[in-house]
């Protein structure tokens, strides 16, 4: 015992080591440094540290939460976190900014008490960062604390009437030039675009296609599974169920597909066809309907339903790929189709096809995947507006080809996972003026669903349809010599 009048100095405390936000921490910086996307990067970590014995499902929820929502409020948390810190951050380490856009969204996006949160962070800073950068993150962490997430929001976004883009972006977590582009999609009214920004926010449940003719279904509808919405092959996980669990998915009779995908795919397989200009036989000759292509198949979700839908009325999918470990892909989630196919490693603008092969063509195009947020976290700050001009060469070649590869009286789908009229309209009405394709309504080819539009493209959104936000024009080629 010691009656010194000197205090001891504070004995010095090995940081604690908390797995879960150790593992957060490693998530954000391959998404940071690496750019990888976090749906990928995340699942093969939390094997690792279940395998270890180190997680339960709890941790892995947690740790799922703080990676997609850190990555997910970014912006928002960099303009409350810049407000705390005084230099301008992009002076800030980045692996101290994720330290602490990991420990806001503690703070100010979850229900972990105050204390926990900024404590939990500063361990994780002490370990991942050093003892000196903790003090700065402790330091910081306060401020960002002396506030709540509204409070923040009312400090850091400019007023609706000064700059509506600007409000609803920081409120929403979204860039403006993205809330810029989807309230154009949206058509400039102020109907909807909360409520759309709300619904990128979430996380989106998993949705699975029961393949036809090889799985249906009721088969899928086991525990918290709900039958989907629209697609009559769509069951829902609503708990956020694992579909590695689905007998008929570990077998390929099933898949793991968005129910706007799922549209897509029906919506082309529906259209109606035309027998080629020239052709006679009378009103009840068969129109020919034998041959699909998907140029643009990879990684073959829509493929494998259109593959399996095409085999029910004897017709062959040819699905062409150009990235060849994709068109691998492409092999594995068609393997066991019920009918005859095709995958092809080609480059679908420089088709080794002749001119008015097929009878129906898809080409869901690369795009921005502005309509996928809800999937992927990361990617809408990552998205820069110039992205948009340099897909759309690509695009209007791709469409241009397919319009070459359907036979006169067939029918081509031009999709986009992405609602920007730069990406969609845009590139179907240059096509259209071009070659003077034709315009087919898509609406009566969905299910009867609310709030498709004023046609004939269809665009779905997650607000209204609780789909990704995928885009649809159906073609019809120029007669011959029309
Ligand atoms: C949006 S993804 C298609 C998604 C796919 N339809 C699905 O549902 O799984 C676009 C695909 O087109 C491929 N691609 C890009 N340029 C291409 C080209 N010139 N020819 C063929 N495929 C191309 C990309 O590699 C990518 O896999």
């Amino acid at each position: 015992m010691s009656n010194s009048p000197r205090r001891p100095s504070k004995p010095y405390r090995r940081p604690r080591k908390d797995p879960v936000r150790i593992l957060a921490f490693e998530a954000l910086r391959a998404v940071d440094e690496r750019d990888a996307y976090a749906n990928l990067v995340l699942p093969p970590l939390l094997d690792k540290a279940r395998a270890k014995g180190e997680f339960d499902a709890r941790d892995a929820a947690l740790a799922t939460e703080l990676v997609y929502g850190t990555l997910r409020w970014q912006g928002t948390y960099d303009a409350i976190i810049a407000e705390c810190v005084d230099r301008p951050l992009r002076e800030v380490d980045p692996p101290v900014l994720d330290v602490l856009s990991l420990g806001a969204h503690q703070l100010l996006g979850t229900r972990i008490p105050t204390h926990a949160g900024v404590s939990a962070t500063v361990e994780l800073a002490r370990v991942v960062l050093g003892d000196g950068r903790a003090k700065f993150v402790n330091a910081v962490l306060r401020k960002v604390a002396a506030d709540d997430l509204a409070g923040w929001l009312d400090k850091v976004a400019p007023p609706y009437d000064e700059d509506p883009e600007e409000h609803l972006g920081i409120r929403h977590a979204h860039p403006r030039w993205v809330v810029s582009a989807l309230w154009d999609a949206l058509g400039g009214g102020s109907a909807g675009m909360e409520e759309l920004l709300e619904a990128d926010n979430e996380r989106p449940e998993v949705t699975l296609v029961a393949r036809p003719g090889r799985s249906i279904a009721d088969e899928l509808l086991t525990g918290d599974a709900v039958p989907g919405r629209w697609s009559p092959y769509a069951v829902r996980l609503t708990e956020g169920g694992d579909p590695g669990e689905v007998e008929a998915v570990r077998e390929g009779r099933a898949g793991v597909q968005d129910e706007g995908s799922q549209l897509v795919a029906l919506a082309l397989a529906a259209a109606p066809l035309e027998p080629a200009a020239g052709r006679t036989g009378g009103a009840e000759a068969k129109v020919r309907d034998e041959l699909w292509l998907d140029g643009c198949a990879g990684p073959g979700g829509k493929a494998a339903l259109l593959a399996a839908l095409a085999a029910q009325r004897g017709a062959r999918l040819v699905a062409a790929e150009k990235q060849p470990h994709r068109a691998g892909l492409v092999g594995r989630a068609l393997e066991g189709n019920p009918g005859p196919y095709a995958v092809v490693t080609a480059d679908a603008t420089r088709p080794a096809w002749r001119p008015g092969t097929f009878d129906r063509v898809l080409v869901d195009v690369p795009c921005t995947g502005l309509g996928a947020l809800r999937r992927r976290p990361e990617a809408r700050w990552r998205r820069q507006p110039e992205d948009v001009p340099g897909f759309a060469p690509l695009q209007r070649d791709l469409l241009r080809q397919a319009l070459n590869a359907v036979r006169p009286g067939g029918v081509v789908g031009y999709a986009t996972c992405s609602p920007h009229p730069a990406e969609t309209r845009a590139v179907v009405d240059d096509l259209v003026k071009e070659t003077g394709a034709e315009l087919l309504d898509a609406r009566p080819l969905l299910p009867e669903m609310p709030g498709l539009g004023d046609g004939p493209d269809v665009q779905l959104w997650p607000h209204l349809h609780g789909t990704d936000a995928m885009y649809l024009a159906l073609l019809r080629p120029a007669a011959e010599g029309g």
